[in-house]
């Protein structure tokens, strides 16, 4: 046996369609580096998957999707979790590592609609609907004469909702359309400007125990620099300003060589108040660069529209 290569890695995935086609994704990656590997599958319900009546805000956030997973890895049922790197906790449970970062698609918010061309199209009074305060506070501030509303589910429950009428349009992520084939229902990418996105939107993270020092090895070749950069940027701005409960913040790092270029808001959901900042510095500084732009967003009022959030 060479102990160098490894025989099987269970990957631990919600049943989503997106979640699905992540594990998939890197399945397909491992078996190209390990193409003697045995690489499983192991489909799981997470409580985020069974709520689906309620905002993510009011029934505790990102973790509800990740400790299902979390559990599997500690049995010993599974190896490895795939995760979108936007439902990550800040802070990772102890006893865990966050393996690599991944590919980053479409980082940015997707318009779509069976009746309009953008957000700027809709007559006042029309709906838009959005699984996230931070898309809502954005939409609302540009466009206060919109009705935004909640939307919740999968992505094929968003769409059909969309179809059967409830919403005239709706925001969501780029990447998990593009993921699932369906690029030709977006009607207009939103950019940076339009919609900030949100921290680690369209990257991918395997996460494992951190005692399993040979995993992380067979790991380490999935692991990008540029995107992991990007993406580090950007949690240090919601870890330093958050906590754990979701709230309406964007933060969007590119980088240009090896100089990284960080936006950042807080605002408030219906858009009523909004802190904006940005920061550029070196890649190798992308922590630094994200903790300094929140003390800067908190300069900007950022206390404050937290302070009215609690
Ligand atoms: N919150 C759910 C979720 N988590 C990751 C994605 C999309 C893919 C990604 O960001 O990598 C989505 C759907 C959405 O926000 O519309």
């Amino acid at each position: 046996m060479n102990p160098s290569t490894p025989e099987r890695i269970v990957i631990a995935t919600r049943e989503s369609r997106l979640a699905l086609w992540q594990a998939e994704h890197i399945r397909a990656r491992l078996l190209q580096l390990y193409p003697a590997c045995q690489v499983e599958l192991l489909g799981m319900t997470t409580r985020g998957d069974r709520i689906l009546d309620r905002p993510l805000a009011k029934v505790g956030g990102k973790g509800l999707f990740i400790k299902e997973l979390e559990t599997a890895l500690l049995d010993g049922r599974a190896d490895i979790a795939v995760h979108s790197m936007k439902d990550v906790p800040m802070a990772i449970e102890p006893g865990f590592v966050l393996a690599c970062i991944s590919d980053r698609d479409s980082p940015f918010d997707a318009f779509v609609s069976n009746r309009y061309e953008s957000l700027a199209d809709m007559p006042p009074g029309t709906v838009v609907g959005t699984s996230s305060l931070r898309r809502q506070s954005q939409i609302c501030a540009r466009h206060p004469y919109l009705a935004v509303t909640s939307l919740r589910g999968n992505l094929d429950t968003r769409l059909r909702k969309l179809d059967e009428g409830q919403y005239d349009a709706i925001v969501l992520a780029e990447a998990g359309l593009r993921r699932l084939g369906m690029d030709e229902r977006v009607r207009a990418a939103l950019t940076a400007e339009e919609s900030l996105p949100a921290v680690g939107q369209g990257a991918l993270g395997i996460e494992c125990r951190e005692d399993r020092p040979e995993l992380l090895a067979w790991l380490a070749p999935l692991h990008d620099a540029s995107v992991a950069a990007r993406v580090t940027a950007e949690r240090a701005v919601s870890r330093a300003l958050a906590g754990s409960c979701e709230l309406p913040l964007g933060a969007y790092a590119e980088l240009d060589g090896e100089r990284l270029w960080l936006r950042g808001f807080v605002a408030l959901p219906d858009g009523s108040r909004i802190a904006r900042a940005e920061r550029s510095g070196r890649a190798g500084d992308a922590e630094a660069i994200g903790l300094a732009l929140a003390e800067e967003l908190r300069a900007q009022g950022a206390e404050e529209i937290l302070a009215a959030l609690d």
